[in-house]
């Protein structure tokens, strides 16, 4: 099996990193494109093959990642599209970009898999959802979910849940990274050392989720557990409460979630327009 990467940005390094280190693919055989030579120094880092050109990555591979923000994913995809064949996985894990987006621009019947993966990739932790395109086999669902599951959870769904699945897990880490910088604050306005505060924050959060996942666990019976009756625990939560701890986290993930509709209309949009001007430029010739 070869890999491709193409747009090996943070995240793009992200999953190579967590494919080598899973000991998936050998680095050898996973070739990265980006025109940012500091993010391909970065990869070659990790002992991929690394390539300003996105044909030499996409040629020899028969899975390739596009790992590009969305506003060039139309260029990549036409970039590639003249050698793209059935031998050929294309796998979008680009926020907002809908499988139809991608087909629409590769040759008929290119088997296309959107996933929407997180950053949590790279230590073995990530979660991912998946959803396959029209041509896409079951054997290609068997392979992302190896190449995901190697990196943490994954689980194949349909594509009407992949807004909702960016707004909880594909951004989420973000907001887990802003509670624990918080909370590591907090404890060094009351005395701690930064590098305490830091770790006892991480490795809460860690030992929380762990909990969380438990079978048969629920995070409101595990809370009810930390709080001794008159104790410390409640006035802390009582605060959360008073200050909209929870409201504040439902309303990011709200807003993750209708980003990413806009962002898959607004690339409909563009799509639209453009397909307008070409036609227009065409008639005028
Ligand atoms: N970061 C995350 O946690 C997650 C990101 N994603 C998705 O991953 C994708 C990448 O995001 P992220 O890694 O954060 O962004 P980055 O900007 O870090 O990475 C994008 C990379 O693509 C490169 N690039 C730009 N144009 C091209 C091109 N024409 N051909 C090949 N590569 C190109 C960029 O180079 P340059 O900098 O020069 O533009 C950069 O190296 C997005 O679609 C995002 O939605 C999904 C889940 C999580
Ligand atoms: O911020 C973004 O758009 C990407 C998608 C999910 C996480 N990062």
């Amino acid at each position: 099996m070869s890999v491709a990467i193409v747009g090996a940005g943070k995240f793009g390094q992200a999953i190579a990193r967590g494919f080598v280190r899973a000991g998936l693919v050998a680095a050898d055989r996973i070739i990265a494109s980006t025109p940012c030579s500091e993010d391909l120094a970065k990869a070659a880092k990790i002992g991929v093959r690394t390539t300003f050109d996105n044909l030499e990555a996409v040629k020899p591979s028969n899975v390739v990642f596009l790992a590009v923000k969305p506003d060039v994913m139309r260029t990549v995809l036409y970039e590639i599209a003249p050698i793209i064949s059935e031998r050929h996985i294309v796998v979008s894990v680009a926020a907002g970009v809908k499988i139809s987006y991608v087909e629409d621009k590769l040759p008929v019947d290119t088997r296309v898999i959107r996933v929407m993966s997180n950053t949590p990739c790279m230590v073995g932790e990530g979660a991912t959802v998946f959803a396959r395109g029209t041509a896409a086999k079951d054997s290609d669902s068997v392979l992302v979910q190896q190449f995901f599951s190697t990196l943490g959870f994954c689980v194949e769904s349909e594509e009407s849940s992949l807004d909702a699945v960016t707004g909880v897990s594909g951004s989420g880490p973000a907001y887990a990274f802003c509670a624990i910088d918080a909370m590591a604050d907090g404890g060094v306005k009351m005395g701690l050392p930064r590098d305490l505060a830091l770790k006892l924050a991480a490795q809460t959060m860690l030992g929380a989720a762990k909990m969380t996942l438990e079978p048969g666990s629920h995070p409101m019976i595990l809370k009810d557990n930390v709080g001794s009756p008159g104790g410390t625990t409640m006035a802390g939560v009582h605060k959360l409460e008073e200050l909209g701890f929870r409201n504040c986290l439902i309303s990011a993930v709200e807003s993750t979630t209708v980003k990413s509709v806009e962002l898959s209309q607004q690339m409909l949009d563009e799509d639209k327009n453009y397909d307008e001007d070409v036609k227009t430029a065409v008639l005028k010739i």
